[in-house]
């Protein structure tokens, strides 16, 4: 690849101004080993970037940035106009898929409504009136009135999905953190909670960082994909990443790139997203 050609992967097409998520120098290291490195990025408003990477690459670990959990090795993080820190009203987050452990009667509204007190507590929010409106508004925007009262225990792994969702947008939120959402979903779930979230960047301007190991479900709805390999990284479009010389250059390795009908098939990484299962 050439230098301007390598350029245009990393370059971010925002102005900080505008940016929802800005990333300077941004390098992540736990003792002798380097994460990321050296990471630009600006996420503009109602941007969809997928992060992608073999496990262990730091894609969990930069969503423990932004939310403020976990601090930078150097450079700066700035998320919704604020440095990264806890309890950054602007964040929305839906963590990984966990199971709900049987018996604690929580329902779905009360998961909901989690992520109202979550962010305000103790900033004056304006009574019950105005929590239970926020919440009824966030279950029906994930279209999950039918079943929101009911124990989250008996709800099926999609309907707490579209929950975790409701949860992370009841605080309307600039910007939205997505763990692997779609992890233990099948093909229809996936596609729902997907076009939820895609929803809602193009109705309210909300970026989204959208972890996943499968990039196909979301294919279609992502403007950039964030691909991070062994302290290396890409920034571009599907197109420019998800290409056999980009990611061939990134594992070190040769690694073919197929489109089979409308998604994409990844060959000879070594590990689980590949699609010879980690054989290469
Ligand atoms: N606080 C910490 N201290 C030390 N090491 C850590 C810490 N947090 C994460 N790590 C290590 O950093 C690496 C990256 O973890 P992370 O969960 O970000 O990866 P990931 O790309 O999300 O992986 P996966 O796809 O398996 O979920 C792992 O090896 C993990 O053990």
């Amino acid at each position: 690849m050439s230098t301007t050609e390598e350029a245009a992967l990393t370059v971010a097409p925002t102005t900080s101004a505008t940016a929802a998520i800005r990333l300077r120098g941004a390098t992540l290291s736990f003792g002798g080993r380097t994460l990321w490195r050296d990471l630009d990025l600006d996420v503009a408003p109602g941007e969809f970037i997928a992060v992608l990477g073999p496990n262990g690459s730091g894609k969990t670990s930069l969503l423990r940035v932004l939310l403020g959990k976990l601090g930078l090795t150097a450079g700066t993080a700035e998320v919704a106009g604020k440095q990264a820190d806890v309890g950054n009203p602007g964040i929305g987050y839906v963590p990984q898929q966990k199971t709900i452990d049987a018996g604690v009667q929580l329902r779905g509204v009360d998961l909901v409504g989690l992520g109202v007190d979550g962010h305000r507590w103790g900033l004056g929010w304006r009574g019950r009136g105005e929590r239970a409106r926020k919440v009824e508004a966030a279950v029906a925007a994930v279209g999950a009135q039918s079943f929101a009262h009911a124990p989250l225990e008996t709800l099926s792994g999609g309907e707490q999905q579209r929950l975790r969702v409701a949860q992370a947008l009841v605080g309307d939120p600039s910007v939205l953190l997505c763990d692997e959402p779609l992890l233990s979903l099948d093909l229809a779930n996936q596609r729902l909670v997907a076009e939820l979230v895609d929803k809602r960047r193009r109705e309210h301007d909300t970026a989204v960082l959208f972890v996943t190991h499968e990039i196909n479900p979301i294919l279609p709805l992502v403007d950039r994909v964030l691909y991070l390999v062994d302290g290396e990284f890409r920034i571009g479009t599907p197109d420019e990443v998800m290409t056999s010389a980009t990611l061939s250059e990134l594992y070190g390795t040769e690694v073919e790139v197929l489109r089979v009908r409308d998604r994409l098939v990844v060959v000879g990484t070594g590990d689980d997203m590949d699609a010879l299962g980690g054989t290469a």
